[in-house]
């Protein structure tokens, strides 16, 4: 089960590849308990990946070994049971020990495993560091986009777990409560120590679902209504064309991708709602024109590292010019699609301005018949901190505090509404 933590945290440091991806192919063989248990380790590991490195590499006085990257990996698995979870240190020392002994490039560091684990156990917590915890340059990038103290202030925010949020399809306040869950003032019901999801009420009836408090806001801001007609043109899986479909509207779902298009009909037909479902690149769909259109367009998720921690180690700065160059193609062609006097949203869950801001700006260059039509404070719920100086939501992990850092943050997204003259 270790073994399927360590292994899928090197697919995630070395091939990029999504933790959860890693997780189901590497645990297919291990029972549920094994897999949470695998899934929670890893997971640990990479939401403080930057502290924990920092404290092995203070204790490894020669350095780590450059031909057996492993090592490392083994030694943060371990140091993470030690110091972040309930896992008895005897047990977490033993088993990377075990594991580098498995390996022929790391077997000759089986004592240094075994020492530097022990070390950190006799030390504690208390010689962890307090971040950062991603990787040099986004957490630069934060501190250049929103000043130093709030870029340093995200990137500890980005180091908790999230609660769980979801979205219900009606009666969000009576969910809230059978649920036992805080509802927050944009109509997102909050949950913390949910466990299995599929197990609360409500989940078998499709009487909500799973979503972030800010991934639900950018469908709102359409405020779609019934008979309107909708293309959300980076649908699946689908939350956001829940939302729209719940709503009323006629909505065509658009998504590059047949795989997880499967999964966006699977949780309609959940939800009991329907769409029109097309496989197709955004960038040259062509259809409509539609009443809406809503872009919740690819990008690096970085806003959405409290859940997704694998999400700060497994992207590049290239990754993100890559996905800004994507973005500009998607949302120009969507501004084709939206009729006269029509609304188009565009969003992505990335705290990067290159991703939002900047798009948005370029695109009104270079479309003078689109101008943005601003988010007022409690639209929708929405505090005026969440809006910026242009009218458009920046919600970020530092926002809705609380001292109960399970119950705070919000995932990093942005959202612009523009109307077609
Ligand atoms: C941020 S996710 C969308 C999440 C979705 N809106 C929701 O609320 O559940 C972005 C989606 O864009 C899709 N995508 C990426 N490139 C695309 C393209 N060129 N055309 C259409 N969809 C694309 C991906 O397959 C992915 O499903």
């Amino acid at each position: 089960m270790r073994r399927a933590a360590v292994d899928a945290i090197d697919a995630v440091l070395d091939k990029g590849r999504p933790l959860e991806e890693a997780l189901d192919r590497l645990t297919r063989d291990l029972d549920e308990r094994d897999r949470s248990l695998a899934r929670m380790i890893a997971a640990t590991s990479l939401r403080r990946l930057g502290s924990l490195r920092a404290l092995l590499r203070g204790m490894v006085e020669r350095g780590l070994p450059e031909k057996a990257r492993r090592v490392e990996t083994l030694l943060v698995v371990g140091a993470a049971q030690i110091l972040l979870t309930e896992v008895p240190d005897h047990a977490a020392v033993a088993t990377s020990v075990a594991l580098a002994g498995e390996d022929p490039a790391s077997a000759g560091f089986k004592g240094l495993v075994n020492a530097v684990l022990r070390r950190v156990a006799r030390e504690g917590k208390d010689t962890l560091p307090e971040g950062p915890d991603q990787p040099g340059w986004m957490v630069e990038g934060w501190r250049e986009a929103y000043g130093p103290q709030e870029g340093a202030a995200i990137s500890k925010a980005l180091a908790h777990e999230a609660g769980l949020d979801l979205t219900a399809r009606a009666d969000a306040a009576g969910w809230a409560q059978t649920l036992g869950g805080r509802l927050l003032p944009t109509g997102t019901i909050r949950l913390v120590d949910a466990g299995n999801v599929t197990a609360l009420p409500g989940f078998a009836e499709g009487a909500w679902w799973v979503q972030d408090a800010a991934a639900a806001l950018p469908a709102r801001l359409l405020h779609p209504a019934p008979g309107m007609t909708i293309a959300d043109l980076c649908a699946a899986p689908g939350g956001k064309t829940a939302q729209l479909a719940a709503a009323g509207g006629e909505v065509t779902a658009v998504d590059r991708s047949g795989q997880r298009l499967k999964r966006l009909k699977q949780n309609l037909d959940r939800l009991g709602l329907s769409a029109a479902i097309v496989e197709a690149d955004a960038a040259s769909f062509a259809g409509g024109p539609f009443d809406a259109v809503l872009i919740d367009a690819p990008c690096s998720a970085t806003g959405t590292i409290r859940r997704h921690p694998d999400v700060a180690w497994s992207k590049r700065p290239e990754d993100v010019a890559a996905l800004a160059g994507l973005q500009a193609r998607i949302l120009a062609r969507g501004a084709e699609l939206v009729r006269p006097g029509g609304v188009l949203v565009y969003s992505t869950c990335s705290l990067e301005p290159e991703e939002g801001e900047r798009q948005v700006e370029a695109l009104l260059a270079a479309r003078p018949d689109f101008r943005r039509e601003p988010i007022g404070p409690g639209e929708c719920g929405i505090p005026a901190e969440w809006i910026n100086a242009a009218g458009e939501l920046r919600t970020l992990p530092t926002h809705l505090p609380d001292a109960d850092p399970r119950q705070a943050g919000l995932d990093g997204f942005f959202a612009a509404r523009l109307r077609r003259a």
